[in-house]
């Protein structure tokens, strides 16, 4: 390509100034994305709130497309290729922020019912980066983990985690959903908790979704929550985002907006993912180094107990108040309240309120290069480790 391309990116991807060598950016709205705004570009970088598919980008000039995200079932991978369009996205960006959310809640809901980690069956949905990322913090605090992935297996892939039935990870104490949303192929995964697997889970177990909504079916969940049978239940995702049913938002342990993965780090690490990539696609250089922005900051207390590893990582996260700010985007009163208090919004206001506590979500920063000055147990160095935590005591 000799002339500078025109690069249009969704207004809502950090680090847009990577791109400055490679052509001109100009910021658009993700969802919906104005089709006029591709008008004589030749690169859109979208999220996962833009469908990408030929109903967008037949007739236009678009010939990368990059994607900031884990998932891709945003995108008509097909259409693209059939078009001759590239496409990069961005695996493993965001694995960690992830996990960090999952071992948050796994760590609230065992100090809350007093279940010992090392007593803990942890049983995860797909084992790849995020899987793997989670499997190894649950596994430095003590959980025994075991996963399906039916894919891998097939694959004769070699895992450090040992790989089971989907019957025996539902069968665990914590399940953690980490697969792709597919509906085709031999392993789909559109409602693969269903209404049948889902009433073999009981209340004495912790369910976690991070992955996409439609991978549990959301109706099925609510009948089994709202006739107290269902799992102590942790939502990310939701099947019709942005769209957030107010009933099941109230039945769920812990709901969040779609941010498991919104880590500073994550999301520009996405970003520099696809710079490099678009680099390269150009045949120019790329090589700058990926911004950081992450400030000091020191733990200076012990840690000696679940509790005390848990108030560490509170430091950079507070699950409950994304909880607090859904329940109030979604006309939901603070905890508690009964359903005549719940303020009757519309779909578009929900859907709006959903797009806008994801546009404006806070800076939320991974726990590595925490420094801890404070004793450390022998029992939670190996997870302080993997978190990237330097302990200099
Ligand atoms: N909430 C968030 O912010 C957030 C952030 C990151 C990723 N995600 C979602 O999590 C998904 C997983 O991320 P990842 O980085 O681990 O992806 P990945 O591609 O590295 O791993 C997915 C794994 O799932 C396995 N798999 C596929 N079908 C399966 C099935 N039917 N049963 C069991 N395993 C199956 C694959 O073999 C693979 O090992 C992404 O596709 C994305 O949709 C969400
Ligand atoms: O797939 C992912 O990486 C995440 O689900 C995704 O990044 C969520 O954030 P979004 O792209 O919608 O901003």
């Amino acid at each position: 390509m000799t002339n500078v391309p025109t690069i249009i990116a969704d207004e809502n991807m950090p680090a847009l100034e990577l791109f400055s060598g490679l052509g001109e950016v100009r910021t658009v709205p993700g969802r919906p994305l104005p089709r006029a705004a591709l008008t004589g570009a030749q690169v859109l970088l979208v999220r996962s709130v833009t469908r990408v598919d030929e109903a967008l980008l037949a007739g236009t000039s678009v010939r990368f497309v990059g994607s900031a995200t884990i998932g891709t079932d945003h995108v008509d991978l097909d259409y693209l290729a059939r078009a001759g369009i590239r496409f990069a996205h961005a695996p493993g960006c965001n694995a960690m922020a992830v996990a960090e959310y999952v071992l948050q809640a796994v760590l609230a809901w065992a100090l809350d019912n007093g279940r010992a980690l090392q007593r803990l069956r942890v049983g995860l949905v797909g084992l790849g980066n995020v899987g793997r990322s989670v499997a190894g913090l649950l596994e430095a605090v003590g959980c025994t983990v075991v996963a399906s992935d039916p894919p891998q297996v097939e694959a004769g892939a070699q895992t450090a985690v040992p790989l089971g039935t989907l019957e025996q990870v539902l069968a665990c104490d914590v399940i953690s959903l980490h697969v792709p949303l597919t509906t085709a192929g031999p392993h789909p995964t559109h409602h693969l908790l269903d209404a049948a697997r889902l009433a073999a889970l009981t209340p004495a177990q912790l369910l976690i979704n991070t992955c996409r909504g439609p991978v549990i079916d959301n109706r099925a969940l609510l009948a089994r929550l709202e006739a107290g049978q269902g799992p102590v239940t942790v939502l990310d995702v939701w099947e019709q985002e942005p769209q957030v049913p107010p009933a099941l938002l109230a039945a769920v342990w812990r709901g969040s907006p779609h941010i498991a993965g919104y880590s500073v780090e994550g999301k520009v690490r996405g970003t520099w993912m696809l710079y490099r990539a678009l680099g390269q696609w150009l045949g120019v250089d790329a090589s700058r180094a990926m911004p950081q922005q992450a400030p000091v900051r020191t733990w200076e207390a012990p840690v000696a107990s679940m509790a005390d590893l848990l108030a560490l990582l509170r430091t950079a996260y507070r699950p409950e108040e994304d909880h607090r700010l859904l329940r109030e985007a979604m006309g939901l009163p603070p905890e508690g309240g009964s359903r005549e208090t719940w303020v009757p919004l519309t779909d578009v206001t929900r859907g709006t309120n959903f797009d806008q506590l994801r546009k404006t979500y806070r800076v939320r920063h991974e726990t590595a290069g925490l420094r801890v000055t404070g004793a450390v147990a022998p029992v939670w160095q190996t997870v302080l480790s993997r978190l990237g935590v330097v302990v200099s005591q």
